[in-house]
């Protein structure tokens, strides 16, 4: 496990910050794909804010979703909704650069829709940067363990999480290990114990696909604050 402890929350999400800016300054465009749940939005509130929200150069940042609920951007559970509200309502940004999931369509013909847009805007279905959570289960993005099907050939998959039930779309195994760069960004101690049990066990024996999902020409990495690392 290649991973790297900050001392806070804080201090793991400022390097996220800084790396965006850098990748701003390529002047081309670079696809983002970014986590949902409750880990990235302090990210999301540091990019909001001086230095970074005039310092990044936005027109050429572009961004996606590793998953989201099928829910409209109002609802707190939306993933793009909550980056709407911390990030994007603060920031000039282009609005062809955001390309959400739209959790208000109907599931089926999003699922389409969102394969269609991938396969226009990313010819080679190779990410840039991938930012990846993993929830206390052991799931990232919307595969969650016991029911991630690691040899799906599409981009993205219509996912149900085991426990409320609730209709997702997600990036599959396969989209996600053809990018650049996977970086997961986990903090807090509610983590601590699955990530010592990811660090000291082969991910052939478990089932979390946070564990086996890697970059498979590019770089993994774990971000984690002291709190999620107070195991390993
Ligand atoms: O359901 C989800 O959970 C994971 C982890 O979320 P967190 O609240 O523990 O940070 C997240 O990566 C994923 O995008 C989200 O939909």
């Amino acid at each position: 496990m290649n991973y790297i402890v900050f001392p806070t929350a804080q201090n793991a999400v400022e390097k996220i910050a800084q790396e965006f800016e850098l990748y701003s300054q390529l002047n081309r465009p670079v696809h983002i794909s970014l986590s949902g749940g409750s880990t990235p939005k302090l990210l999301f509130k540091t990019l909001a804010q001086a230095p970074f929200n005039t310092s990044i150069k936005w027109k050429n940042l572009h961004f996606w979703w590793g998953d989201d609920r099928m829910v409209p951007p109002q609802d707190p559970e939306s993933n793009y909704g909550e980056v709407q509200k911390l990030l994007f309502d603060h920031i000039q940004i282009p609005a062809e650069n955001i390309h959400r999931i739209r959790g208000e369509e109907p599931v089926e013909s999003e699922l389409k829709r969102f394969e269609q847009e991938l396969s226009a805007v990313i010819f080679d279905g190779v990410f840039d940067w991938i930012i990846l959570g993993m929830g206390s289960d052991g799931h990232t993005a919307s595969l969650f363990p016991h029911q991630t099907n690691f040899a799906d050939l599409n981009l993205a998959v219509i996912a149900k999480h085991p426990e409320s039930g609730q209709i997702r779309i997600s990036k599959t195994v396969k989209l996600i290990e053809q990018a650049k760069r996977v970086t997961y960004l986990v903090t807090g101690a509610a983590k601590a114990e699955i990530l010592k049990e990811i660090q000291s066990t082969p991910a052939e024996q478990l089932p979390y696909p946070a564990a086996k999902i890697k970059a498979k020409n590019g770089v993994t990495e774990w971000y984690l604050d002291k709190e999620a690392a107070a195991l390993l």
